[in-house]
Parts: C-alpha cells; structure tokens; sequence
C-alpha cells in the first residue's frame, strides 16, 4: 500500500513532528559518523522551505529510560546546525513544560530537536499517553526514521495516532523504493552476510531468509553464539545464551535446504578490549581450535577471511549488515575490512546497512564503491525477510 508522501504537503505554519533515526556512532562525545543525519538533511530543507515549524525527534542508543548524559543528542543538534548553516536548539527532554514550550516558540521555517525519547521507558513500550504528549500540538507527522522502522515504538508508531496526517519523509522513500525493488528477484548467487553486535534481534531473521539467499557468511558476535551452540568453549566472547536452540535450528535447516552456511573457520581473539591489545588466531575449529578461557573472540580469524573473501567473490547480488569484529579498534578490524574491500571489488550488486557497518565502510573510503547504502541495518533485514515494517504501516494511505 503507497504511502503518503511529503512531497506536495502543505505544511506552511504548521507544526510538524519528524521522527529521524539519528543515533550516530559516538566517540568520547564526538560523532564518528554523521550518514544518518545527512540522510534526513533533504526532508528537513524540505519541510523548512515550506515553512513547517519542525519539531524532530530521534533516540540514542540504549540508555533503557534513563536520562544518561552520554546518551544526549547534543552532539547531533550541533552536527545538524552545520549542515543547514543555522543554530538547532535541543530541548531537554522530549516531552514536558519546557519542550511544550520550545515548540509553541518556534516560527515557520524554525526547527527543533528534541531530547533523546529512550530517555523514558514508555517510548519502548508505546504507551499511549506518552505518544500522546510526544505528538503535542502537531498535527502532521512525518518519519524519515528508516533505521528504526522496524520497531513499534512511541516515536515511530504510537504519535500517529494523536495528529491527522502521518508521511513518509525522502530518506524512509528512497530506501523502501530500492531495498523492495533491488531484492524482489536478486541476481543469484545472493548471499546474506551478517554479523554485528545485534543477535537477538537480528538471528531471528535468518530462517526466513534463507527462502531467497543462496549463501550466508556468519561473523561478529553473533558467529560466538553458533559456535557455543555447537559445543565449542568461547571463553569471555559475547554470546547470546538463549538463542542456542536457535542457532542450532537455524544449522539444521541450511542443511535440510542445501543452502550454503559459513561460520567463520577461526576467530581472532584477545585477552584484553582495548587498541593495541595484542590479538592470535585460533586454531581452525575442525582441528579442535577453541577460545581459551579469558580469551575473547573480537574478529573472524585469517582463515575465516579467506574463505569469506572467496565466498564474495562468487555472489553476484550481496547483503552486508553487521560488522566481522570490533572494527572500531584498528586492532580487531582486519576482518571488516576484508569483507569491505572484497564487496567494493565485486561488480555486482552490493548492498551495506546498519548504522556501524556503514560507518565502518567508510571509514576505509570504500562506500563510493558500494551499489546501495542503507541507513538501516535491522530495518533492512526485516524488510528483506518480507516484513511490514511498523513504522511505514502507521503511516496514512495515499
Ligand atoms: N565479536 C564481537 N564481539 C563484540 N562486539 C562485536 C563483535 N563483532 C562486532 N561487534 C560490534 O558490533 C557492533 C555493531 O553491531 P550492529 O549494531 O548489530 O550492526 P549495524 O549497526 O551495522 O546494524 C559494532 O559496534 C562492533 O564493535
Ligand atoms: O542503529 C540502529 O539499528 P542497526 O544497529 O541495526 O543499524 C537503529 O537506530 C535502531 O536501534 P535499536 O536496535 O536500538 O532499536
Ligand atoms: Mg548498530
């Protein structure tokens, strides 16, 4: 079902609430990456040329309903006032007295942001009168939070219900348009290549994807919990202790399908989380190789690259959401930048999403060489795995 659209809107003097996905990589208080807020930059001149008194709002993070400094969106406010060439004033708080009164201040053509909406438990939970309070005296609301389409919250689904008119901004547009369109009869072999910090969420997806995908490459994270599954010591690495049942299914029905499903072969591991920690590779894990206690696994080892590397090569359309290791520290980011160098070198379709994977892709200069960017990286293996996103279903038919 088509949405509708803020193109044509007429918006001029009114209040207008913008959900954006601006939850930025961080580091000691400065943004790492700014690709999500550029992305909304075209539907907010948008919507400002027009003369809508913006109000725009985004979480942060995990800060789980507390008002954590470090989870601020100060950072972003600022990020985003050089982009447009004007001050964007940040509200304290995204609901209450004095954002209230913020947005009754504000003229046509003015914008806002308020403060991080995971500051308060009911954003998660879409509680009503919280949507309520967060749609204040707006009467359109727009979302061009692609990132966070896949989740119900407050922000994304609950404030539609409490104005008149709820449109998809370009960014949400742009990317349904391409990610729907590309993938409904990818070139094969299509391969999925995950990995990233997200597992929970993000291993649930993975069944039904196997319906289209030939090939998955498993690293990050998340390739700890197939391992652990499998019975093999992981040390300290992360894992997700109640998806192993899953994982083990997940093992099971590649098989049954003859869909191919690569764990990484070794893991580079460390004994501390820090740049410049001294990291080895595990022996293979079909010659008994293993985490050793007090070891962590922080990157796919150097056969696992290889094999990944050789696995790209042969995919003619590919999916990457989710970074092989902790690419944020040079030392644990050989794998990423495997993967990264190998998709830009294949003329094929090549597709990133997720906040931090786009973020490491263009930390090594490669996004030029990418066919697609996503500012989604769950929102996109959802809407790949044939999902209505809640966020775009909210929005009013056009
Ligand atoms: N083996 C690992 N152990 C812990 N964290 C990891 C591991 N591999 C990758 N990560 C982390 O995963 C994070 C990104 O995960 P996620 O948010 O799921 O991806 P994206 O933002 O691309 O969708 C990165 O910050 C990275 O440091
Ligand atoms: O960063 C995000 O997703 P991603 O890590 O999958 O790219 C979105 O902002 C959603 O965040 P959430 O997974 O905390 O709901
Ligand atoms: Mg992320």
């Amino acid at each position: 079902m088509a949405k509708l659209s803020i193109q044509g809107l007429d918006v001029q003097g009114k209040e207008v609430l913008m959900r954006v996905d601006f939850n930025v990589p961080l580091k000691d208080g400065k943004i790492t990456d700014d690709t999500r807020i550029q992305g909304a930059v075209p539907s907010i001149k948008h919507l400002l040329d027009g003369g809508a008194k913006l109000v725009l709002c985004s979480h942060l993070g995990r800060p789980k309903g507390e008002a954590k400094p470090e989870y601020s969106l100060a950072p972003a406010a600022a990020r985003l006032g050089e982009l447009l060439g004007c001050e964007v004033a940040l509200a304290p708080d995204c609901i209450g007295e004095e954002a209230a009164a913020m947005r009754a201040s504000l003229e046509a053509g003015q914008v806002l942001l308020l403060e991080n909406t995971r500051y308060h438990n009911e954003e998660e939970a879409n509680d009503a009168d919280f949507a309520k309070q967060l749609a204040g005296s707006a009467d359109i609301f727009v979302n061009d939070a692609f990132g966070t389409a896949h989740r119900a919250h407050a922000s994304t689904e609950g404030v539609t219900h409490h104005v008149s008119q709820s449109a998809m901004g370009f960014l949400m547009a742009r990317e349904l348009e391409y990610l729907v369109g590309k993938l409904e009869n990818p070139e094969k072999p299509f391969l999925v290549i995950m990995g990233g910090a997200k597992v929970s969420d993000k291993i649930q997806v993975i069944n039904s994807m196997m319906e289209k995908a030939d090939a998955f490459l498993i690293g990050g994270a998340m390739a700890n919990t197939f391992r652990k599954a499998q019975g093999y010591e992981v040390g300290n690495s992360r894992v997700e202790a109640d998806k192993l049942d899953l994982a083990l299914e997940i093992l099971a029905n590649a098989k049954a399908k003859g869909v191919r499903f690569l764990l990484p072969a070794d893991t580079r591991v460390t004994q501390e989380f820090k740049e410049g920690a001294e990291t080895k590779c595990t022996e293979p894990y079909e010659k008994g190789g293993e985490t050793p206690e007090g070891w962590e696994g922080i990157d796919i080892g150097d056969v696992a690259i290889e094999e990944f590397v050789a696995e790209v090569a042969k995919a003619k359309t590919m999916i990457w959401n989710g970074p092989m290791g902790v690419f944020e520290m040079d030392s644990f980011a050989k794998g990423t930048r495997a993967i990264a160098e190998a998709m830009a070198a294949n003329e094929g379709v090549t597709i990133v999403g997720g906040g931090d994977s786009v973020t490491a892709v263009n930390k090594f200069g490669l996004d030029d060489k990418m066919t697609f960017i996503s500012t989604g990286g769950g929102a996109s293996l959802e809407l790949l795995e044939g999902k209505t996103l809640p966020g775009v279903a909210a929005l009013t038919d056009a």
